[in-house]
């Protein structure tokens, strides 16, 4: 590189921040590990050979922008790298032999089965501790099907990411090409349920009750039609791996009918799974966490879900104009679920009762502990239909005035709501 203004580095210690060009050279099966802080503009263009990002193949000379991310470049064949904005160094021991030896056997799989039509793709389900992987392999598994002409469906369980839209949701995106690098998932158009809370303890039936749904809702599309039968999902959890979060992972995997559990990182886990569906025909398949995975603190985890929670009514790159809407209290319907104060039924008005109850879903009046909150609009046209219905988009809630009964709130697009239906919960989006 004779442009003086780059960097080059061969050296595998480096670990550097510049907005000036650095040039990193990978060897084959290495992988050059990145992060990009808050509030700043990372680039990554490939500009030799070839190289991946969870799956996804790069371009070669086209530059990526990345905001507030971690992750790695891998490359199998060796490539060049140019990096502005990114503090990186280059890994040389990856598990990604074993990664892509997991994907040979759905493959394998999925050709065993080709001349059965009532048989089922590969049905994944990814578990382990927090911070080793899952989403990163969900990603790499999913990728690489849809290289290889699958439509896998990507099933994201964990509410305190957002995988696939906010925080507070667990949703399901059908994967017809390889996840853009730049907008993630954001273009692909999900069955979603909005549970409202970060974390499953806070009201673990209604999470059950939710996953049954979305179970039935991937069924659906799995049955209709014979490549999505093959392509299976590939269902990501949350770390929560003890006691209640235990038997939540054991309902997932017999609510969603999987076939395949993978466990990352943890040996007990593996051996309590292996235990339970001893004589069963699931495949529990453990794999070790890659030496780049990145943990993430409890306020780094936050700032993440208030970062998606933005880019979700401004856009990833400040793109997009949200509105104003004003709500009249009396032409919209909320229901909390759980883990609020419940207005007593003496506050609703005349004739309104507690709809859902064993579950917590119970309506409620606005009230101005609601101001920040994130509002799930649902698509039912009956409460008693929330539960099957989608999620149609989100509303911020920015004043609730208890005098003139008028809720302000940040909508991503103007018009009317499509429906009347709210869903509130303690999920709130303080910058
Ligand atoms: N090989 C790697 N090199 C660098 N960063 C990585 C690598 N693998 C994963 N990461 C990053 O590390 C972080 C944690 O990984 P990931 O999200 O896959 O873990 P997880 O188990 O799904 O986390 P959790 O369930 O706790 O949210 C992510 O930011 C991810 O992009």
């Amino acid at each position: 590189m004779g442009d003086s203004n780059i960097v080059n580095i061969t050296s595998t210690a480096a670990n550097i921040t510049t907005q000036k060009p650095v040039i990193y050279e990978l060897q084959s099966e290495q992988e050059l590990r990145f992060e990009i802080d808050f509030g700043v503009q990372g680039t990554i263009k490939l500009v030799e050979g070839t190289a991946e990002y969870f799956g996804t193949e790069l371009s070669l000379r086209r530059e990526y922008v990345l905001l507030a991310t971690k992750g790695a470049i891998y490359t199998w064949s060796g490539c060049k790298l140019e990096m502005t904005n990114c503090s990186a160094y280059v890994g040389l021991e990856t598990p990604m032999k074993l990664y892509a030896n997991v994907f040979k056997t759905l493959d394998d799989y999925r050709t065993s089965i080709l001349d059965d039509p009532t048989a089922y793709g590969p049905r994944v389900v990814i578990a382990g501790p927090t911070d080793s992987g899952k989403s990163s392999i969900s990603k790499m598994l999913l990728n690489y099907s849809a290289r290889w002409g699958f439509h896998p469906v990507y099933i994201d369980l964990d509410p305190g990411q957002g995988g696939i839209t906010l925080p507070g949701t667990i949703s399901a995106s059908l994967i017809e090409s390889p996840i853009d690098i730049e907008s993630g998932l954001s273009n692909t158009i999900p069955f979603v349920q909005y549970y409202g809370h970060a974390s499953l303890d806070i009201n673990p039936n209604l999470f059950k009750a939710m996953m049954e749904s979305l179970a039935s809702n991937v069924d659906k599309r799995l049955e209709s039609n014979d490549l999505s039968r093959l392509s299976g999902y590939i269902l990501n959890t949350c770390g929560w791996i003890e006691d209640l979060g235990y038997n939540i992972l054991l309902s997932t995997v017999d609510t969603f009918k999987a076939n395949f559990i993978i466990v990352m990182d943890n040996e007990k886990l593996y051996s309590d799974l292996s235990r339970h569906y001893s004589n069963t025909k699931i495949k529990i398949i453990k794999l070790p966490k890659s030496g780049g995975v990145y943990y993430r603190s409890s306020q780094f985890r936050k700032k993440t879900r208030m970062n998606k929670i933005k880019e979700y009514f401004y856009g990833i790159n400040d793109d997009l104009s949200p509105h104003y809407v004003v709500l009249d209290f009396k032409d919209v319907t909320i229901f909390r679920t759980g883990g609020g104060p419940v207005a007593p039924l003496t506050a609703l008005p005349i004739g309104a009762q507690s709809s859902i109850d064993p579950l917590q879903i119970t309506e409620t009046t606005p009230s101005i502990d609601m101001t920040h909150s994130i509002l799930g609009i649902s698509y039912a046209k009956q409460p008693q239909n929330i539960l099957q219905s989608n999620i149609a988009g989100f509303l911020y809630v920015t004043e609730i005035n208890m005098e003139t009964k008028k809720i302000t709130a940040l909508a991503p697009s103007p018009g009317p709501l499509p429906s009347k239906y709210l869903l509130v919960g303690t999920l709130k989006w303080i910058e």
